[in-house]
């Protein structure tokens, strides 16, 4: 199959402070298939929305090329805009206009025409749950609908690939619950190709396809998140045994070297119950009958056990030795305002912004 995005070498560097330099994208290579949601996960200045940015044509690549959509991003960035959709960081809409206006004022600038215009906005209201706040200003609107506003906008001329930089950040759960469910019935609605930056780590987990692991402008894994779990980061085993625990630990150790963990150390500490010992393991739940079993014949009395699965901090962790919970800090990037809500206007012309709704100028 025909990628829709392909990148090789793609690289971005800024000046830092000094004459330092920040690479804030090193070597970005991959192929993404139509259809697929892939989500970029990593930290804060990992460099997810640098690439987004660069494959959107918002920012001149240092090294490196991308094709999107069958376009180059360097030699041909109004085809790759006319064929995108983005939807940037911060709300777009203008606080002071309706939302139905703001969305057919879209449609007029992407040249739709009356009918055209009224049908797509109509539609895209009701997929995107906006009818009882159409007559609204965005300002009167909660983060969660404003987000949709967004989005909207960004559908306005049914691109087939749609880029989401961070689209539920700062949301209540319940608000990123409902967006998720949106932006899932939109991507079965107009069979769209999703490309998102998140920081959550149960969003990329639970809805994409495939997840790039970002950390220091580098992929630093890139599967589907259960393979990722599977192969990065074991299942976490906890055993209490009352008495001596020392033969428990020798048999639990031996199970956890047999499941293929990468480190099979086996962590002891006192309870009132015994030992608790607590090990990586693979496959927990292949491992534990067997397990138990051995525990038994050995003579050790366990008194309860619990699995807890991996998560794709685990997986995080195994790579980087941080965990992405602890690295995680709402810092805006050098030379980015910290403005809530920050009104902009649609993209000067279909032809020279993309769909956007965001303020598009480049931060470089
Ligand atoms: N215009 C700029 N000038 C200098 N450095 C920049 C600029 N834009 C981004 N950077 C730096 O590049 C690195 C990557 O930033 P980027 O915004 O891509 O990260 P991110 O993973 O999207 O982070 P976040 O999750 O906070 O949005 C960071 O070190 C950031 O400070």
């Amino acid at each position: 199959m025909t990628s829709i995005i392909s990148a090789r070498g793609l690289s971005k560097h800024f000046s830092g402070p000094g004459k330092t330099t920040v690479v804030a994208v090193d070597d970005l290579t991959m192929d993404i298939e139509p259809g697929t949601l892939t989500a970029f996960l990593g930290p804060n200045g990992a460099g997810k929305s640098t690439s987004l940015r660069m494959l959107t044509t918002l920012l001149e690549p240092t090294g490196g090329t991308a094709r999107v959509c069958g376009y180059d991003v360097a030699e041909q960035p109004a085809q790759v805009r006319a064929s995108i959709g983005y939807i940037g960081q911060k709300n777009g809409a203008g606080q002071y206009y309706r939302v139905r206006d703001e969305l057919l004022s879209q449609g007029a600038l992407y040249g739709l025409g009356r009918v055209e215009r009224r049908r797509r906005v109509d539609e895209l209201i009701d997929v995107l749950d906006l009818g009882e706040v159409a007559k609204r200003p965005t300002m009167k609107l909660s983060g969660g609908q404003r987000r949709r506003v967004d989005i909207a906008l960004g559908l306005i001329p049914t691109p087939r690939l749609l880029f989401l930089d961070e689209p539920s950040t700062g949301l209540d759960p319940q608000s990123r619950a409902h967006l998720w469910e949106h932006i899932l019935a939109l991507r079965e609605r107009y069979e769209m190709t999703l490309v998102l930056t998140t920081h959550y780590l149960d969003e990329a987990d639970q809805f994409a396809e495939r997840v790039m692991v970002v950390d220091h402008g580098r992929i630093i894994a890139d599967d589907t998140a259960p393979r990722l779990k599977a192969e990065l980061a074991g299942d976490r085993l906890t055993l209490t045994v009352t008495g001596d625990a020392t033969g428990a630990v020798q048999v639990l150790r031996r199970a956890a070297e047999d499941s293929g963990t990468a480190d099979a150390a086996v962590v002891t500490t006192p309870v009132p119950e015994g030992t608790r010992l607590v090990a990586a393991v693979n496959h927990g739940d292949r491992v534990l009958p067997g397990l138990l079993a051995a525990l038994r014949e050995g003579g050790s009395d366990v008194v309860a056990v619990e699995l807890d699965r991996p998560t794709l901090d685990d997986v995080f962790l195994t790579l980087t030795g941080r965990s992405l919970r602890e690295d995680r800090h709402d810092v805006p990037a050098p030379g980015e305002e910290v403005v809530d809500g920050a009104a902009a206007g649609p993209p000067a012309s279909p032809t020279t912004s993309p769909t956007t709704s965001q303020t598009s100028g480049a931060r470089s």
